[in-house]
């Protein structure tokens, strides 16, 4: 198909269909994966459990259509992270920015799974989870903490937000809807 004759389709198809995309909600044990999946999905947090190994949810937000894994922060199930990673449009990372014994490790985690071959150029969005709380770091504080000047080898954005208030969630929502096709 010619460009143009793809963008008259494109912008048809747009007016009919819901956009689609795959993310991945990955970060240590107790971050706030699964309540931010909820929120997403039902507009308040309600209790979780720590997940084991993975859950997938569909949401709807916007016209936009979000498969969503939902993987295990505890330390047993992060060699699992990589391959619920791939193909993507967008890892979004979530952080207890509330949490600084944390930190390091939240790091560590981090740039070992962006090494990784094929995880090469997916979008990244680092969601500093919990600034409800008065200890929660700043975004800015959170770049310098998790070294995040460091990549350079894709998109990467960085916001401070709670899933128990909601704040900044529209952001979020916005940036991941940008990422769909
Ligand atoms: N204060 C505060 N607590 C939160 C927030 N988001 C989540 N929590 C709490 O943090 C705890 C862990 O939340 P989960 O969503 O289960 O964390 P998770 O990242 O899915 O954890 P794993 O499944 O073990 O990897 C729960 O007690 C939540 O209520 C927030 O924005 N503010
Ligand atoms: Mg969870």
């Amino acid at each position: 198909m010619s460009g143009w004759w793809q963008s008259l389709a494109e912008w048809l198809k747009s007016l009919f269909f819901n956009k689609e995309m795959e993310l991945s909600l990955i970060g240590l044990q107790n971050a706030g994966k699964t309540s931010l999946v909820n929120v997403l999905a039902t507009g308040n947090t309600t209790d979780t459990i720590p997940t084991v190994g993975f859950n997938m949810r569909k949401v709807t937000k916007g016209g936009v259509t979000m498969r969503v894994w939902d993987l295990g922060g505890q330390t047993r199930f992060r060699s699992m992270w990589e391959r619920y990673c791939r193909g993507v449009q967008a890892i979004v990372y979530v952080v207890d920015s509330a949490d600084l014994d944390s930190l390091d490790a939240a790091k560590e985690e981090l740039h070992a799974l962006l090494s990784k071959p094929s995880l090469a150029g997916i979008p990244l969005l680092v969601l500093g989870n919990k600034n409800d709380l008065p200890e929660a770091l700043s975004a800015n504080e959170l770049i310098t903490r998790l070294d995040l000047k460091a990549i350079t080898d894709r998109e990467t954005a960085v916001y401070s937000m709670s899933c128990r208030t909601q704040a900044n969630l529209d952001v979020v929502i916005k940036w991941l809807s940008a990422r769909s096709k």
